[in-house]
């Protein structure tokens, strides 16, 4: 029988082997998410609980690997309850040229094709010339919401947030809980008696959405002396807003807000992309701008810019599920110099990332990270590897959109995805 030992550090150790802890976890004696305080080996625990889960449904996890992985590194950060990893392959697109620097662009993906197309868009950009990229914005939201008595009472808040003296002083509050998140302002959204309010900070290197909260929740403890009648339903009111389509992000812009062009001479465009320029621009106003009126799109003025950014921000460390608003993006091109060339540019309002924090010190997220010279926190200023790293996705998202339009202006599509996308034995078909 698993019994408790001698205390480390406050914890009860358990002593027994596996077998008779595995037997405490099946009965409930020990709640499989303790084992890793329990044991003081994370490693241990991961293949007790494993174990524990084959017994209890009878499915044999073999093929999920176990080994070879740090599980010290997630403990407290990045998962609960582990019992193994998935794997997924890491392709490499580039060298594209932006802002004057190479990059050999990591993506995390199972849908063969998107590296090569990816990779095909990186050689016409670089090859043109190199990508230019502007970050219009950075500021990560959180947005509360409150209850008052009246809607007028909630308007009083409303307008006391607006003073921009009162903003100094929550502003001094905000500030407090981080060394990096600085307060820039607060949007309020007001429906009868409830406030939802935006705060929108700056976060250093780290994405930001703990740090935020952080800050929020100090300020709402700091208001509620003045405002005895505030009731605090959610710090989160989805006027934030993370991880769900909303307009509120694709006008005012969430994490990083990034144009990013390229002018593609029309040879590059017939000799890499296999098309022409006329073809292009037809085909982004009909696909990228009508038909995505007519599907009555949120931020998906575009083909597939959430190819690009979930594969990096798998590769990277970033928090996934924030690909939604993240991949918001208006593709634009345009026909220039008399037709000849092609001017291509990419406006994502929200690319929500950081060096630091998140999923981005784990070991194999970091080495791709250092790929791209962006690990970790910049030492020139705090802030500037995540806006590199914004700008890289947004350079790599213009290569996609490139590559893409032009095997569906050519007609390439199918023909390449049965080739790159559906082989049956391990190697590519021939045709
Ligand atoms: C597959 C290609 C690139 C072939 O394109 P191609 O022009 O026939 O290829 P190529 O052999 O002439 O090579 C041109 C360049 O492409 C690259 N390239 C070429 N092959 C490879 C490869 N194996 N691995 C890496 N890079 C490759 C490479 O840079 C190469 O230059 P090189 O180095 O030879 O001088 C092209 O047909 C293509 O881009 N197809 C589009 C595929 C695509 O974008 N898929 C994305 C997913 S579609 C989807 O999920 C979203 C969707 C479609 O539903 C959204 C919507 O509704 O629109
Ligand atoms: N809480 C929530 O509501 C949500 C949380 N998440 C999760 O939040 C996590 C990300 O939160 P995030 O706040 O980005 O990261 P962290 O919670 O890891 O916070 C960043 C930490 O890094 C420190 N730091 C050191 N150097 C820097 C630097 N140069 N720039 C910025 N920070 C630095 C910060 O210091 P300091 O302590 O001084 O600030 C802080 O302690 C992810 O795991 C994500 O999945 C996602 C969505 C919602």
């Amino acid at each position: 029988m698993a019994e408790v030992g001698p205390e480390c550090i406050g914890i009860p150790i358990l002593s027994g082997c596996d077998e008779e802890i595995v037997k405490a976890v099946i009965s409930g004696e020990i709640p499989s998410y303790a084992l890793e305080k329990q044991l003081g080996n994370s490693r241990r625990a991961a293949s007790i609980r494993r174990e524990a889960l084959q017994r209890t449904t009878g499915r044999n996890l073999e093929g999920l690997p176990i080994d070879n992985f740090d599980y010290d590194s997630i403990l407290g950060r990045c998962c609960e309850l582990p019992v193994g990893y998935v794997q997924l392959p890491v392709g490499v697109a580039g060298p594209i040229l932006l802002d004057g620097l190479e990059y050999y662009v990591p993506m995390a993906t199972t849908e063969g094709c998107l590296v090569a197309s990816t990779n095909r868009g990186c050689k016409a950009i670089t090859e043109s010339g190199g990508a230019i990229s502007t970050v219009l914005r950075d500021g990560m939201t959180r947005a509360p919401v409150v209850r008052f008595e009246t809607a007028a009472r909630a308007a009083q808040l409303k307008f006391f947030l607006e003073e921009p003296a009162n903003l100094e002083s929550i502003a001094l509050i905000f500030n407090r809980s981080s060394r990096y998140a600085r307060l820039q302002g607060i949007k309020c959204g007001l429906a009868g008696r409830y406030l939802y309010m935006r705060f929108v900070c700056s976060t250093g290197d780290a994405m930001g959405m703990n740090m935020v909260s952080k800050g929020v929740q100090n300020v709402l403890d700091f208001l509620q002396d003045d405002f005895l009648d505030m009731e605090v339903i959610s710090i989160s009111g989805n006027y934030c807003t993370d991880k769900k389509p909303a307009a509120v992000n694709w006008i005012e812009g969430r994490g990083k807000s990034v144009v990013c062009e390229a002018t593609i001479k029309g040879e590059i465009v017939k000799k890499v992309l296999k098309t022409d320029v006329a073809s292009l621009v037809e085909l982004n106003v009909v696909k990228n701008l009508v038909g995505s009126a007519v599907a009555g799109t949120m931020g998906g003025f575009n083909a597939h810019a959430s190819n690009i950014v979930t594969a990096v921000f798998i590769a990277t460390g970033q928090d996934p599920a924030q690909n939604v608003e993240s991949s918001h993006c208006i593709t634009m091109m345009e026909a220039v110099s008399c037709g000849q060339d092609l001017h291509v540019s990419v406006t994502m309002p929200c690319i929500e990332v950081g060096t630091v924090g998140g999923g981005t010190h784990l070991a194999a997220q970091a080495a791709c990270l250092d790929l791209l010279g962006v690990k970790g926190a910049s030492v020139e200023s705090p802030g500037a590897n995540a806006s590199r790293l914004a700008t890289i996705v947004a350079g790599a998202v213009l290569a996609g959109e490139l590559s893409l339009m032009s095997a569906l202006a050519s007609g390439q599509l199918v023909m390449s995805h049965m080739k790159y996308n559906r082989s049956t034995k391990g190697i590519i078909a021939k045709d």
